[in-house]
């Protein structure tokens, strides 16, 4: 398998009685990169996480996370891998600090309890016991237990849902300086402008199979998109769809004689593009 790669997958299948959640799957995700998994509800993501995780079994296929089968994984592998799944709460009598410090003991060269503590911002809570906290601070508390072990590579299950828009860009950047740090991030998530804002490459999940791997501006063929221009013409407002918006904005320009009232361009959002995408899918 390929030596640059965090996690190499090819052909994953899984199914749960007659229902086929993962169906020959291929992902590739490189060292260093942070690469995000979309896809709607039900696609696999989950599945294929935990699979790569060790917690679930395969059917079939090629599977190699940090040049490890995780059907036979060893505490020395698990140590250099961070979970943090889509909800735990074990934990509801400890206070923050003691959750934080007990796991630290579980590996060979954790991270100081208390900078990790800070970095998620639960500092003013971390003598709170955990079942008082609230949904976003638990989820935050969640990723102070996978990133306590300096993984190299780090799962995070919808690592954002029920955070306030503060806490999001707060963990965003927890998230790019982990990144800079050189840690690889598998994420799933259901937020577009998430994806859009942490990943490097995204890869789109439907119905158990890898429909589209791309830089967030690239896919779908984003960057090449028609554009539309809208501006305010005499009667009310006015929209062309066009390849060559430059041109039908030097056009308009020279037609107002200077600024073009109500000018704006835009392109197909990664939501937009996404949606077309599983819609497509889903009509196959
Ligand atoms: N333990 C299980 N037993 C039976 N079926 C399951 C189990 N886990 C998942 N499935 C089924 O497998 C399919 C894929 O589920 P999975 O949780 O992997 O999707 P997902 O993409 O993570 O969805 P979501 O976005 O809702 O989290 C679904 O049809 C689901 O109902």
């Amino acid at each position: 398998m390929t030596e640059n790669l965090a996690i190499e997958v090819r052909g994953l299948r899984k199914a749960y009685g007659t229902t086929v959640a993962v169906d020959g799957l291929d992902l590739a995700v490189r060292r260093g990169e942070v690469f995000a998994l979309l896809g709607p509800n039900g696609a696999g993501k989950t599945t294929t996480v935990e699979i790569l995780e060790g917690f679930r079994r395969a059917d079939g296929g090629e599977i190699r996370v940090l040049d490890t089968d995780p059907r036979a994984v060893t505490p020395a592998w698990r140590a250099r891998v961070g979970i943090v799944l889509q909800s735990t709460g074990e934990f509801e009598e400890l206070t923050v600090a003691e959750v934080v410090h007990h796991f630290a003991t579980y590996y060979p060269d954790a991270d100081d309890p208390d900078k990790v503590i800070e970095r998620v911002g639960l500092t003013e809570k971390r003598d709170a016991r955990a079942e008082k906290l609230s949904g976003g601070q638990k989820r935050r508390l969640d990723v102070a237990l996978g990133i306590i072990g300096r993984p190299e590579l780090l799962f995070l299950d919808e690592p954002t849902t029920g955070f306030d828009p503060e806490a999001r860009r707060q963990f965003w950047e927890l998230i790019r300086d982990l990144a800079a740090a050189g840690t690889t991030i598998l994420l799933t998530t259901h937020y577009l402008d998430e994806a859009e804002a942490l990943a490097d490459r995204v890869g789109v999940i439907a119905g158990g199979r890898m429909v589209a791997v791309a830089a967030p501006a690239d896919l779908g063929d984003r960057r090449n998109a028609m554009a539309t221009v809208r501006w305010q013409g005499p009667d009310g407002p006015r929209s062309e769809r066009t390849h060559t918006p430059t041109a039908v904005v030097a056009a308009l320009a020279e037609r107002f004689g200077g600024e073009v009232p109500g000018l704006t361009v835009s392109r197909p959002t990664l939501e937009d593009i996404y949606l077309s995408m599983i819609s497509k899918e889903e009509a196959e």
